[in-house]
């Protein structure tokens, strides 16, 4: 059914370098939510503080009642069986083969015989479209293949919560694409929670119910999509837009002034209505930023009643298109 996970005053340090402070946030239930932010601003970071592989200074992580920042190494293990991780590059290990790799968690973490073990590892290579791969080694199939093997893994266990590290890094953008809707139909058939940490603006604006931005060792904001794709927040703007102008620099810090003259500039621009904005995109003015419509499960995928719900507020949203979608 998927859990909350209730994170308040969260802090993460190596020596004197803070990461990030004082971060709250709460994952709701069933719900996919994307954390943004520049490079280096500790998104892997954070996935791997929620998941207890690193302790944070301060702060508290709640999940089913118990606070993960405080529990014993015996503890801990038994709530990472809450979760499912995939990593950036799989994670698979090289020399076995699709099946032995996917299989791993089962064997290790479960004493399921090799029938059960079997029925679990096919259907899970069905619901990423790896049937008929079994044999193949990660060296042998390309990266979009080792990121489903990797995200069949992470299933086997039947995870209350699953976190993405970077899904769609080193991608191209068709393969993006059949991957987001591949994460938007596992969570309409699995209903678990899901955090993806990306930095493809098209997939937050698409995918997420809820969207987080770290930045400058903070989290700038966390809220449903609508409120994060709509705001007049400069860093928010920025980051969605892709553009120079703004406070995240090359080097992440840049000049008060500078930023000032640059968002000036940027309104004057903006006051003029319709002229291409820095990315040549149509000019967003505050308040009207263009809502991209969500991607909803696919075809043959049943959708369980919250999906239904944000299908005929999409319909209603972006009218006849959507409604066909929504009705299919
Ligand atoms: N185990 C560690 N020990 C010391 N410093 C670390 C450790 N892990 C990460 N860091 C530092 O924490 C910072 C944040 O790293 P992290 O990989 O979380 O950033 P990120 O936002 O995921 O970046 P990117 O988008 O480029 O993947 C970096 O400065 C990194 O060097």
């Amino acid at each position: 059914m998927g859990v909350e996970i209730c994170v308040e005053g969260l802090t993460k340090s190596f020596g004197q370098q803070v990461i990030w402070q004082d971060v709250s946030l709460t994952l709701p239930a069933g719900e996919v939510s994307v954390m943004l932010g520049p490079s280096g601003t500790g998104k892997s970071v954070f996935l791997k503080t929620l998941v207890g592989l690193l302790k944070p200074e301060r702060g508290s992580i709640t999940i089913q009642g118990r606070d993960l920042t405080r529990l014993r190494e015996h503890e801990l293990y038994e709530v990472r069986k809450l979760f499912g991780v995939l990593f950036q590059d799989g994670a698979l290990f090289g020399s076995m083969n699709l099946y032995d790799n996917i299989a791993f968690p089962l064997r290790e973490h479960t004493r399921k015989p090799e029938s059960e073990i079997r029925r679990i590892v096919l259907e899970k290579m069905d619901m990423v479209g790896l049937i008929g791969a079994e044999e193949k080694l990660p060296g042998e199939i390309s990266g979009g293949m080792r990121k489903r093997a990797g995200l069949a893994r992470a299933l086997v266990l039947d995870p209350e919560i699953i976190l993405f590290d970077e899904p769609d890094s080193g991608l191209d953008p068709v393969r993006v694409a059949y991957l987001n809707q591949l994460i938007v139909d596992l969570n309409a058939q699995i209903d678990a929670t899901f955090l993806i940490v990306t930095h493809d603006i098209a997939s937050a604006r698409q995918v997420p119910d809820n969207i987080g931005l770290l930045f400058r060792r903070e989290l700038v904001m966390f809220g449903p999509r609508e409120k994060l794709l709509t705001s007049d927040e400069p860093v928010v703007r920025q980051f969605l837009n892709g553009r120079m102008q703004g406070p995240i620099g090359m080097a992440e810090e840049k000049d008060a002034a500078q930023v000032e003259q640059e968002l000036a500039q940027l309104r004057k621009g903006e006051g003029r209505g319709t002229g291409p904005d820095a990315t040549g995109g149509p000019t967003k003015t505050p308040g009207s930023q263009v809502m991209t419509p969500r991607l909803l499960p696919g075809p043959g995928i049943t959708r369980p009643p919250r999906w239904q719900a944000i299908a005929r507020r999409e319909a209603e949203l972006h009218g006849h298109r959507s409604r066909e979608v929504a009705d299919a």
